[in-house]
C-alpha cells in the first residue's frame, strides 16, 4: 500500500496549561494532510545538536517552516531589537536555521510560510524590517482585527514575477493574499530570487536560486483554506508533488 510522504513541520515553544510545550497549529498540519502528505511535528530546543537534527530529518520527504507570532532574534541578522519587537522563540530559531541548511544540502522540498519565509532569508544571510509599518512608503501588513475569517481574508494585491517558481505553479501575474505580519524582508539574501512583491514593493515570496528541489517561501498564509484560493492551492499542489518525487527517489534508492 503506498505510504504518504513524511513531512517535518517545525514547532513553536509555548506554555500549555503551565507546562513548556512544543506546538503547531492545526491549519498547517491539516493542509498538508489534505494534499496527501503525512505531517510530523519537529520539536525545538535551542541547544539541539547536528546529530539530533540529522536523526529528526533523516527519513523525511519534505520540510515546512510555519508562521508564528514570535520573531527571529534580530541578533541573527546583526540588528538591535526595537521596542515593537516583543516576542522571541530562540528554541525555534535554532532548529529553523539548521533545517534550512539540511533542506538545501539534501534536496528536501522546503516550504516557508510567514515567519518561515523570514527564517529562510535570515539563514541565508538576509535581514528583516522589525516593524514594516515604520518604514516610509510601506503598508501596514499587520494582522487585522476581527474573527479568523476576517484576519485571514485577502488583504493586499500581489504581483508575481514572470519566469519564476511561483509563475510556473500558478497561471497568473496578479493575486490577492492575506497579511498577518509585522516584520518583513529588508535585505534579501544572496541566493534568493524574488518571486512576488506587494504594492509597496515589499518582497512577499522568494525561491532559492539553483535549488534542485522545491524551495519556495511566502510571506502570506496559503495554509488558510487553500481549497478556496487558486494561488494557495497551486502552492500546496506543487509542494506535494515535490515531496512525492523525493519519496520516489528514496524508494528507488532503498531498493
Ligand atoms: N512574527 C512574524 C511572522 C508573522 C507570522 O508568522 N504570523 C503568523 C500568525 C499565526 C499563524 O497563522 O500561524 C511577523 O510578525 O512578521
Amino acid at each position: 500500500m503506498p505510504t504518504r510522504p513524511l513531512v517535518g513541520v517545525i514547532a513553536c515553544r509555548r506554555e500549555v496549561e503551565g507546562h513548556p510545550s512544543h506546538m503547531v497549529t492545526d491549519k498547517y498540519l491539516s493542509a498538508l494532510r489534505d494534499y496527501g502528505l503525512a505531517p510530523v511535528m519537529l520539536p525545538v530546543w535551542e541547544d539541539i545538536s547536528p546529530a539530533e537534527v540529522a536523526a529528526l530529518t533523516g527519513r523525511l520527504d519534505g520540510l515546512v517552516l510555519t508562521g508564528s507570532h514570535t520573531n527571529v532574534a534580530p541578533q541573527r541578522y546583526a540588528a538591535e531589537r526595537i521596542p515593537e519587537n516583543t516576542r522571541a522563540d530562540h528554541d525555534r530559531d535554532s532548529l529553523a536555521m539548521a533545517l534550512v541548511s539540511v533542506a538545501l544540502e539534501r534536496d528536501l522540498p522546503l516550504l516557508g510560510i510567514c515567519r518561515g519565509f523570514q527564517e529562510i532569508n535570515v539563514a541565508l544571510g538576509g535581514s528583516l524590517y522589525q516593524a514594516v509599518q515604520n518604514q516610509p512608503g510601506k503598508l501596514d501588513h499587520r494582522e487585522p482585527e476581527g474573527d479568523k475569517a476576517s484576519r485571514y481574508a485577502p488583504a493586499h494585491d500581489l504581483a508575481i514575477r514572470p519566469g519564476g517558481v511561483l509563475a510556473r505553479l500558478f497561471d497568473g501575474e496578479q493575486a490577492r493574499v492575506n497579511s498577518l505580519h509585522q516584520q518583513g524582508i529588508d535585505r534579501l539574501a544572496e541566493g534568493l530570487r524574488i518571486e512576488a512583491v506587494a504594492p509597496d514593493g515589499l518582497v512577499e515570496a522568494a525561491s532559492v536560486t539553483g535549488a534542485r528541489s522545491f524551495a519556495l517561501a511566502v510571506q502570506w498564509h496559503p495554509e488558510w483554506q487553500p481549497g478556496t484560493h487558486a494561488l494557495y492551492d497551486a502552492i500546496f499542489r506543487g509542494y506535494a508533488r515535490a515531496c512525492e518525487a523525493h519519496q520516489g527517489q528514496l524508494t528507488e534508492a532503498s531498493i
